[in-house]
Order: structure tokens, then sequence, then C-alpha cells
């Protein structure tokens, strides 16, 4: 694990777009096109922002494949569906062809929107390994990443795929990659800001006993590939480093 502590926002959006950036350029040297899986929430739009304008030319977005690490079950026009702000802040601005952004069919039931986003995500690996090149996530106040929330079914699957989960505290439903899919990822960043979640970062980071029902964002240990986290220094203040 690679832990960056950054005093300003600037500066830690700069490092983790170049990071992204190198990581891009490598996938579309070796394989031709580089599969990016975005998260949603708040943190990440300026960054999305910042690709599509500042950092426009740095890689040939026209190879890039988009994806979700989840979504919340919700229309495709809500302010919530976090496709739409990736779609506003980062994926019509660099005008990317629709062929090439895998969002979440949200006009399905949620069991069905997983199991047809599990299906396109294995067409688009051939059936193989479905290993990202980059997975970036977010965490919230309670460590959840992706969708995979404290005390959730979807913590104890075993699939390397996407499913359904009913968030209890939310009454609602998620559609997630599980933990197995995010691990095979080769290169893993968690952006994460404020004061807010520096008790879950202290637990995830440095706690000595794994609690992953209650720390879900623990659960994200790629299996050969590497993990980063970019902290500002409110969200590790309660970091012993
Ligand atoms: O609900 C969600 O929250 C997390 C964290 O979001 P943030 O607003 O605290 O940055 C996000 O990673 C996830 O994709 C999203 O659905």
């Amino acid at each position: 694990m690679n832990l960056l502590i950054y005093h300003g926002k600037d500066e830690l959006l700069e490092d983790l777009a170049t990071f992204i950036l190198k990581v891009g350029n490598e996938a579309i040297a070796e394989n031709g096109r580089f599969n990016f899986v975005l998260t949603g929430g708040s943190s990440p739009k300026t960054l999305y922002q910042q690709l599509a304008t500042k950092y426009k030319d740095d890689l040939d977005w026209q190879q890039v494949y988009f994806f979700f690490g989840d979504e919340r079950n919700v229309s495709a026009t809500d302010k919530d569906y976090n496709g739409l702000m990736a779609a506003e802040s980062l994926l019509r601005p660099l005008n990317i062809q629709e062929d090439h952004i895998f969002y979440v069919n949200t006009s399905l039931s949620p069991v069905e929107a997983a199991s047809a986003y599990q299906n396109e995500i294995n067409m688009h690996f051939n059936g193989g390994l479905p290993a990202f090149d980059f997975i970036l996530l977010g965490m919230g106040d309670d460590a959840h990443t992706a969708s995979l929330f404290p005390e959730t079914e979807i913590l104890e699957s075993s699939e390397v795929g996407v499913e359904a989960v009913f968030v209890e505290k939310l009454n609602t439903y998620r559609i997630s990659m599980t933990a197995g899919l995010i691990n095979h990822a080769k290169n893993i960043a968690f952006l994460v800001f404020g004061k807010s979640k520096a008790d879950a970062v202290k637990q995830v980071i440095e706690s000595e006993e794994e609690d992953t029902t209650h720390y879900p964002a623990q659960l994200i240990k790629p299996y050969n590939g590497h993990v980063t986290w970019f902290l500002d220094q409110e969200a590790a203040a309660n970091l012993n480093t």
C-alpha cells in the first residue's frame, strides 16, 4: 500500500491526475485501450473537470473505456445518479463515444441491472479475468467504498462480479462491484478528503484487527495490483504516520 498525504487539494489532484494519465498511457501503449472505473460521490468532481480541461491533450481519451464501481438505484437523469455527474464533468466535455461508456441501467430492477452490468463487463473482457487497469474509489464517513456498506450482505460475497445490495440505513438499493472484482484491478486509488472521514481512514489503514463488517474499505486488497491512498491532511489527521 502506498499512502500519500497532501497539504493542499490542488497538489493532491495534480498528482492523482498525473498517476491516472501514466497508467492510462501505459495501458494504451500495451493493449490499445485503457479500462478505467470511475467513482461517484462528491469527491471526484473537480478531478473529472480537470481531466477534461487541463489534461485533455495528455491521453488519447478515445481509447478509454469507462465503467462505474457502483451506482445508486435512481433514474439516469437524477442528480444522484453517479453516471450523470461523470457525464457532465468528464465524459461529455471529452466527447467520449457512447459505446465506450458503461453506465448501469437503472431502468431495470436492481438485481437485473447488476446482472446486466456484470454481463457487459464479462463481454468487454471476452470472458477472461476482468482486471481493470485503474479503479478510482472514494470512501464515506462510515468506511463504505463503492457501495460496500457496513453490515450489508454484499460484504460476504465471494463473487467476482456486480451485485444489488439493499442498504438498510439508506432504505435503498445500490448496485456495486464486489470486493472480489475490485481486487482484480491492476491499480486502485482511494481519493479521500475532509475531517469527517478521519476516523474511518484510521480504522481502515491502521487498525490492527480486521473488521470488514464495520469498515468495508478494509476489503480492498488487490491480488496482483497496487493500492494508493490520496488523502488530504484533514482525512489523515488521526493517522500515526
Ligand atoms: O455513495 C457514494 O459514496 C462514496 C463516497 O462519496 P463522497 O461523496 O464522500 O466522495 C462514493 O465513493 C460512491 O461511489 C458513492 O456511490
